[in-house]
């Protein structure tokens, strides 16, 4: 007896020599069946769709030095780029918890961990959010050896249009990191009055057109990304709209996930969670994630709580920031437990 062909399925077509819409990238989307695909996305720059690429692993393990037996935490899973070295370090007897909110992502990345042979008594995943670290260190056994955490969102976030973290694609303007929970960028710009879009367009993202911008978007019912686009470019040159543009959607991606009270937070929690010689580092994106970085850690240096910080953040070298675009705004810094 011979097995039925396959069903035939037609290829999907798209305009051009590559597919430019997420859904057209059938091929780096299902990495399993077409491998070469992903090497080939990454040569030219980009970043495939439905992944995300790790940034400054050798720049990380250098600082955080993960040993085989230690206890750590990744308080932002995402793909698991960074988990993967990191679990690949403490074997035999280590244990890594892995944290992100997203409910979207976190099976996927967790599926694909332990199909790399990573058990349950090696990596403990988890949908929490980090500013609850303190509700973890119980199941610690005495606290953390090394904390990672690689703020703001993945690629696999930003490139799926459905989750409107992009105005380059039509989608709902939501930005949510958790979309079960709390509101809709949409929503929050109905809420809010002109001045407090404008001062939150100053506080979260420096925005210097916030006056304009904000006046463009109050009273409008503005529900998808490329709606906003429209009425900001409506009132800015091309060229300051492409930057504002970004600024905007980082404001509002900060407000609705209130990125730097829960921020705050897990860094009061820090040095409760380390063991004494514990190391963590922080991966940020803009200046106003760095700057409470930095201040945090230089607190407790003065207070000796952390014996020794990073000076100058870390940045990803020329060559990383020349093949992952992404890396560019990248700033680490580190401290180490007294
Ligand atoms: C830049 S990605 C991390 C990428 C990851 N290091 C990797 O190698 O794939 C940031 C992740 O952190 C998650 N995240 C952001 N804020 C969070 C929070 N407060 N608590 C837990 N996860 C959070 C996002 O959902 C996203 O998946």
């Amino acid at each position: 007896m011979t097995d039925a062909p396959p069903p035939r399925t037609r290829r999907i077509r798209y305009k051009g020599t590559h597919p430019r819409r997420f859904e057209e990238k059938y091929k780096e989307l299902d990495p399993g069946a077409h491998a070469g695909e992903l090497r080939k996305v990454m040569d030219r720059g980009q970043t495939p769709a439905g992944t995300h690429r790790p940034i400054c692993v050798a720049e990380i393990l250098a600082c955080l030095d993960p040993r085989p037996g230690e206890v750590g935490l990744d308080a932002t899973l995402g793909y698991g780029g960074h988990a993967r070295e990191l679990l690949a370090r403490i074997r035999p007897g280590g244990r890594l918890f892995g944290l992100d909110v997203d409910p979207l992502e976190l099976p996927r990345t967790e599926a694909r961990l332990r199909a790399l042979g990573f058990g349950e008594d090696l990596l403990v995943v988890k949908r929490m959010n980090f500013a609850g670290l303190p509700a973890l260190l119980p199941e610690t056994g005495g606290g953390l050896d090394f904390i990672l955490a690689d703020l703001g969102v993945s690629s696999m976030q930003i490139d799926n249009p459905a989750r409107g973290f992009t105005y380059k694609s039509e989608g709902p303007l939501d930005l949510r990191l958790n979309p079960n929970r709390g509101r809709s960028a949409a929503a929050l710009l109905k809420a809010l009055s002109r001045e407090e879009l404008a001062a939150l367009l100053v506080e979260n993202s420096d925005e210097p057109h916030a006056e304009a911008i904000a006046g463009a978007l109050h009273g409008q019912d503005v529900a998808t990304t490329v709606h906003l686009a429209r009425l900001v470019r409506g009132v800015l040159s091309e060229d300051e709209a492409r930057a504002s543009l970004q600024r905007t959607f980082q404001a509002l991606r900060i407000a609705v996930n209130d990125e730097l009270k829960v921020l705050d937070q897990f860094l009061s929690h820090l040095p409760a969670a380390l063991r004494p010689g514990g190391r963590v580092a922080i991966l940020t994106f803009h200046s106003g994630e760095d700057r409470r970085v930095k201040k945090a850690f230089l607190e407790g240096w003065r207070e000796g709580i952390y014996r020794d910080i990073a000076r100058e953040p870390v940045r990803p070298s020329s060559q990383e920031r020349h093949d992952n675009p992404r890396s560019s705004s990248a700033k680490l810094r580190w401290a180490v437990r007294a």
